[in-house]
């Protein structure tokens, strides 16, 4: 085995091969990270994707260096990124960027420095002038990259010299990042062993310390924490330096004295960064409903198929996952849940962490780097076996996996779009399942039309909970129509007094409200009174949205701001006004009209600090909250008790979209909303402020009628050639030039209609936001049946038609990008 094929960080969709030195054969793995020369001067660090003999056509370099003792990823991890990259139309490059914590991630920075055993004096090498050159600098400089030495020596090929000097064990290379996972060291003390002889050593040390009260005391409070008289291991463990400085009335010179004295000692142990849960164990047992579910599901475990659990909004599907993870773990084996809203995670981390304690772990994006290395070593060793978390968590080395429980599993956000691989998460888990042989369980109270339609026609097994747990009902919907309203005078800006009134009662009777808004920001935009201009973003074709606590006007697709103008800067009128609301116009509007409510907002913006959402959700959960704004992460899964009312304030917004998912997805949301409301003792009631009462959905939504929105749907979508019956790929051509940009998409559709047909290569067309970040975007829709066609194949084709288009000199410059499955 002397050659390996390697995932290097460039974009380029393919693996090198590289040949193993002598040295590291038989000890080099796949997953394992290495170090290695690319083109002229370049250092990458690689991850092994496989090992072999075949000889390549190329000439091969020699691996430079193994960064690390055992593998990071998992032979079936790799299988699984392969399938990512394949599948998702990307490189695998980008599969391991989305996949690894930045912490392991490959880097192009690689540094040396010098070897840990080498001493100038004594060793036995000789060097040359170049070599002593670098060995010298480095004497007074920590450590130099590649670039410094190539400027150092003058030359660029240096790599025969570190070679040499690698070989000589002078220098070492290593990974600037590979350093950045520090693991975090505790300072404690502990009694030296001599005092373990309690009787005799410990008490005449109390007879010397008669005289140095201030001592005296520190070794008193060392052993109310640490009471080794009835435990005499427990000084093994010791306490926290900092503990015991924290204490009242102890001082730092006496602690330090008495560790000069040998009377304690100092040692570190390395923390977890992660939190620590406490186990508390909680018992609940699941209704005969649950339990019938629960037998389906296992019914359908046992034929290995894919699991849907279609279940009422508050029917205790959590309850289920927790009754089947507990048996999972029993069994000693991995459980995956994951969620589609860290808001939702905090939630059930805290039913959880009271069932599960230690053996949960938590993998999210508010988690910073060194605590997303630690969980994905604690699931490599096992440490941990349930792992909840969000979409990502699928990329997780589980070694043991064997069941996958994909929560709210409809939901649009386990789909990633920016950057690539714009994978699915609850799609991806699918599979994952299969390389693992592992059960998987998907759970909603809308499943989507994709999902259900592999239920109807076999793929997946159906296990049902129709009724709310302990009898409760869904919440009466009344629809407020805002036309009426505003004609009766019977409004307040944009708040009926319905509605408003309602809040009030609520209020009174100590009960929590919800109220839904699809905009964050303050006003969704400005426009002059005179001329309708509105300010808009000038490297994306979107307006700017106002925000009031920073006073400025910001760009949601680039993050662009600008200071709010005085007077209109295309007629010069001073009239220019807030048009639209936001989430946050909402929270000040409604602080003034209900003085007496706490209002909290739950949103994007307001969730930014790593632990705000859990705040906020702790916050209402305990009652300190009385009315809670949010987007649409408050329609997702949570689960308050004492909540009676929800509200959503601008409807008609959620009903008309140009999108063939629209009336799914208005379906799912209204469903979702009302679910949140009258989920324990208290009857709920769900209000919708709209203009047109007579829609479709809402009529759907009143019977509350999931199979005829799937059967409607259904037909639809067959007579017009969409998922489930077709699978969509967007083609995405960008350009900073408007014009190649669409000849580009005109090229490349013509390119794509010969490969595949005009029935497959639909068209192309300008997206409704057709500018970002100055770059001008195309799209191709390919609608591929779903039956007899070789996907792999036929998506290598449509990949292969880009390298026509980039013979073509003007579209050199052109990107082109894919999204499979567009959602
Ligand atoms: N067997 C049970 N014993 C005690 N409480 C239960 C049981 N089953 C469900 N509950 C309670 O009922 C409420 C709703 O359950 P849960 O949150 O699991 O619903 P869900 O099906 O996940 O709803 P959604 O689809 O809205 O997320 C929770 O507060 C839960 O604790
Ligand atoms: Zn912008």
């Amino acid at each position: 085995m002397r050659f390996a094929d390697l995932i290097l960080p460039v974009p380029i969709p393919r693996t090198f091969t590289y040949e193993i030195p002598f040295e590291l054969e038989g000890r080099l793995m796949p997953g394992h990270r290495v170090i290695v020369e690319f083109g002229k001067s370049k250092i990458l660090t690689a991850i092994v994707s496989d090992i072999h003999n075949s000889i390549p056509k190329y000439e091969t370099k020699t691996i430079l260096d193994i960064l690390d003792e055992k593998p990071i990823i998992t032979p079936l991890q790799l299988k699984f990124f392969f399938w990512v990259a394949d599948y998702y139309m990307s490189n695998i490059g980008d599969v391991l960027n989305a996949a690894i914590p930045s912490g392991l991630k490959l880097s192009s920075e690689s540094k040396i420095q010098l070897h840990q055993n080498f001493d100038f004096e004594s060793n036995t090498f000789t060097f040359t002038e170049r070599e002593t050159l670098i060995l010298n600098q480095l004497k007074t400089k920590e450590d130099l990259s590649y670039n410094e030495i190539q400027k150092l020596l003058g030359i660029k090929a240096i790599h025969k010299i570190i070679k040499s000097l690698i070989n000589k064990e002078a220098v070492q290379i290593f990974e600037s990042l590979k350093d950045k996972y520090k693991p975090k060291f505790e300072k404690r003390i502990r009694l030296t062993s001599h005092y373990m002889d309690v009787e005799t050593n410990l008490e005449e040390l109390f007879d010397q310390l008669e005289k140095t009260p201030k001592q005296l005391q520190v070794v008193l409070s060392y052993l109310q924490k640490v009471p080794i008289f009835k435990d005499s291991d427990l000084n093994n463990e010791g306490v926290p330096r900092k503990e015991i400085l924290n204490l009242k009335d102890i001082s730092t010179s006496s602690l330090n004295t008495l560790i000069k004295k040998k009377v304690f000692e100092q040692f570190e142990v390395q923390v977890d960064r992660v939190r620590k849960y406490i186990k508390k164990t909680k018992d609940f047992q699941l209704s005969p409903a649950q339990e019938i579910a629960k037998e389906q599901i296992l019914n359908v475990f046992s034929q290995n198929k894919t699991c849907l659990l279609h279940g009422v909004t508050g029917s205790g599907k959590t309850e289920i996952y927790i009754n089947l993870i507990q048996e999972a773990i029993q069994n000693e084996s991995q459980t995956l849940l994951i969620l589609p809203e860290i808001a939702l995670t905090a939630q059930i981390v805290n039913r959880l962490k009271d069932i599960f304690g230690e053996k949960l772990g938590v993998y999210h994006s508010k988690y910073n780097d060194h605590e997303r290395v630690e969980i994905w070593r604690k699931v490599l060793e096992e440490e941990y076996s349930v792992i909840i978390g969000v979409r990502s968590a699928i990329f997780l080395p589980f070694t043991n996996l064997n069941l996958i429980i994909v929560d709210e599993c409809h939901d649009s956000s386990y789909k990633q779009f920016d950057p690539p691989p714009r994978y699915n998460g609850a799609d991806s888990a699918i599979v994952l399942a299969k390389l693992h042989h592992s059960k998987i369980l998907l759970g909603s109270a809308t499943p989507s039309v994709e999902q259900y339609y592999n239920v109807q026609i076999g793929n997946y097994g159906l296990a049902t909970l129709q009724e709310r747990y302990s009898d409760g009902k869904l919440p009466e919907m009344t629809f407020i129509n805002m036309k009426d309203c505003r004609n009766k005078k019977k409004v307040t800006g944009e708040y009926s007094n319905e509605l408003i009134g309602a809040l009030k009662l609520n209020l009174q009777n100590n009960q929590q409200s919800l109220l839904f808004q699809n905009k964050r920001g303050y006003s969704p935009y400005l426009a002059c009174d005179e001329c309708n201009y509105i300010p808009m973003c000038n490297s994306c074709d979107v307006n700017l949205v106002y925000y009031k606590h920073s006073n400025s006007l910001k760009c949601n697709y680039c993050g662009y701001m600008e200071n709010i103008p005085h007077t209109c800067p295309n007629c010069g009128s001073n009239r220019i006004k807030l048009v639209g609301y936001g989430t946050e116009k909402i929270e000040e509007d409604l602080k003034l009209m209900l003085p007496e409510a706490r209002i909290e907002r739950l949103d994007q913006d307001s969730t930014k600090n790593k632990y705000n959402h859990e705040k906020i959700i702790q916050s209402f959960e305990n009652g300190n909250i009385d009315i809670l704004i949010g987007t649409q992460m408050i329609s997702k899964g949570l689960d308050f008790d004492n909540v009676s009312l929800v509200g959503v304030l601008d409807a008609d917004r959620i009903l008309y979209n140009p999108d063939f998912r629209a009336n799914e997805r208005a379906f799912q949301l209204f469903t979702q909303l009302r679910g949140r409301a009258g989920r324990k003792s208290v009857h709920g009631q769900f209000y919708i402020q709209c203009f047109n009462e007579n829609h479709h959905v809402f009529d759907l939504l009143k019977s509350d009628d999931y199979m005829s929105m799937y059967y409607n749907e259904l037909k639809e979508r067959q007579k017009f050639d969409y998922p489930p019956f077709y699978r969509l790929v967007k083609v995405m051509v960008k350009d900073r030039d408007k014009n190649i940009s669409r000849s580009a998409s005109i090229f490349l559709y013509n390119e794509l209609r010969n490969l595949l047909g005009s029935k497959r290569a639909i068209g192309y067309f300008e997206p409704l936001i057709s500018r970002v970040r100055n770059m001008y975007i195309h799209e191709i829709t390919i609608k591929l049946e779903r039956n007899g066609l070789n996907m792999s194949s036929i998506k290598n084709k449509i990949k292969s038609t880009e390298g026509n288009l980039y013979k073509q000199r003007e579209f050199s410059r052109v990107r082109i990008s894919y999204d499979v499955d567009p959602i």
